[in-house]
């Protein structure tokens, strides 16, 4: 039996700056960190970004190299499945049978792409999460080639201007009224969409899915209202699902992924789960659950998880923030759109703009901005900050370009 230690399940951006972290936190114990690909942890964004949008296959950007592992001394087990968590005997139990102790576990699984029925058993429906997904995806995308994207969200719409980039001839079908309804305002999904049509792309909202049949070398899209799609290849991106399994199965608690406390620990005080799998506490909105699937939130995560493995009972404090690059324009959001009651507008230059939500008390709650250049950035920068200090700025002065938003830092 090997000396119990830190033991990190998922391999990802989470898992792996989790256990460099054990490290600069000074943990001298055996760390394993155990993921179900067969890659070196690599970062996730450029799968649907830049890495997709350039004419080969899909660099890989890796957070280390197997020498930083090593030199760290953390043992490093790729393409290993995790079966169970035996609580009782603190060690997870690996598909081969084998077992690893731990005295504290991590729990960083990730989340996987939500199935779509309809397109079970195609061979030219192809969902993205992984970079082995993004090369078969990336193979497919050659000029002319005719390419249907079922789900108008980040997904969708990030590799919508991948494909269109590539000289693709991109349809996208959203079940719901408008794009990126989920997490973005309607005002700035607007322009998102003005974009996509501006080049060529065709978007169908309000409409669902019939039917999925694979036809010759092609697929065929049939919609409800009687339309249909031929195109060469169909991407699926409907959401994500945490996977949450392991941890039901040993019987932790489970609330829209792993539910963790505000310090990242699960129910079992020996278990922690950070990132895409875990549904949290979030002070700065009176405490309100929240799952966030977003690349920062796992880095941050997975360091803070490290920190409270070893103690430190800090608990998570930065604010909701993500990022997507779709053609020259950027999308910024810091905060929770949704926490909102009334929204000021400021104008950035060119066509560029910020949306800040106010709650009914007037606090700062979210802000949400895009165009091309980084007027975007800076602003949703200092908004996140304000947003952290739970700020209630004067609505006129969010909206007036005469007052420069960091000079409301200072009041
Ligand atoms: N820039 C980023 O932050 C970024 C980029 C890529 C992926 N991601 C994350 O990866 C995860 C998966 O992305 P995603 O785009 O699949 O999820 P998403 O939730 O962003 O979008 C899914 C979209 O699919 C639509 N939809 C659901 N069922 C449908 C159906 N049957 N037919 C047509 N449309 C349907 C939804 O209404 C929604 O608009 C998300 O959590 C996302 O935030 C984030």
């Amino acid at each position: 039996m090997r000396e119990p230690g830190a033991v990190i399940v998922g391999a990802g951006e989470c898992g792996a700056r989790a256990a460099f972290a054990l490290r600069e936190e000074g943990f001298s114990g055996p760390v394993a960190l155990i993921g179900a690909e067969r890659h070196l942890p690599y970062e996730r964004p450029p799968l649907s970004k830049d890495g997709m949008a350039v004419a080969d296959a899909p660099g890989m950007k890796t957070i280390a190299d197997a020498a930083r592992f090593e030199a760290a001394g953390i043992r490093l087990m790729l393409a290993t499945d995790v079966a169970a968590i035996d609580r009782h005997a603190r060690a997870v139990v690996l598909g081969s049978g084998d077992s690893i102790p731990y005295e504290t576990l991590l729990l960083s699984t990730g989340a996987r792409p939500r199935r779509l029925a309809f397109a079970e058993g195609s061979r030219h429906c192809l969902y993205l999460r992984t970079h082995d997904d993004a090369r078969a995806i990336a193979a497919r995308l050659q000029p002319d080639a005719r390419i249907a994207v079922v789900g108008g969200g980040f997904i969708g719409l990030e590799l919508a201007a991948a494909a269109r980039g590539r000289g693709c001839r991109v349809t996208v079908v959203e079940a719901l009224p408008r794009l990126l309804s989920r997490a973005v305002p309607a005002e700035i999904a607007a322009v998102i969409e003005n974009a996509h049509r501006a080049r060529g792309v065709e978007i169908c909202c309000g409409v669902s899915i019939a039917g999925i049949a694979d036809a010759g070398e092609g697929v065929e899209i049939r919609l409800a209202d009687g339309a249909s799609i031929a195109a060469d290849l169909c991407i699926v991106g409907i959401g994500a699902v945490p996977n949450a399994e392991l941890a039901a199965d040993a019987g932790l608690a489970v609330d829209n992924g792993i539910a963790v406390d505000r310090c990242l620990r699960t129910t079992d005080p020996a278990v922690f789960a950070a990132g895409d799998c875990c549904s949290f506490p979030l002070d700065v909105y009176g405490g309100r659950r929240v799952r966030l699937e977003a690349w920062r939130n796992a880095q941050e995560q997975g360091t803070l998880a490290a920190r409270n493995m070893l103690g430190a009972d800090e608990p998570h404090s930065a604010i909701p923030w993500f990022w997507s690059d779709q053609y020259d324009l950027t999308l910024q959001i810091a905060g929770l759109p949704d926490e909102g009651a009334h929204v000021v507008r400021r104008d950035l230059g060119g066509d560029a703009f910020i949306l800040f939500h106010l709650a009914a008390d007037g606090r700062l709650v979210a802000a949400g901005g895009i165009g091309v250049g980084n007027a975007v950035a800076r602003d949703v920068r200092v908004a996140e900050m304000l947003i952290g200090r739970r700020a209630s700025p004067a609505p006129e002065q969010l909206a007036s370009s005469d007052t420069k938003l960091k000079s409301l830092l200072a009041a």
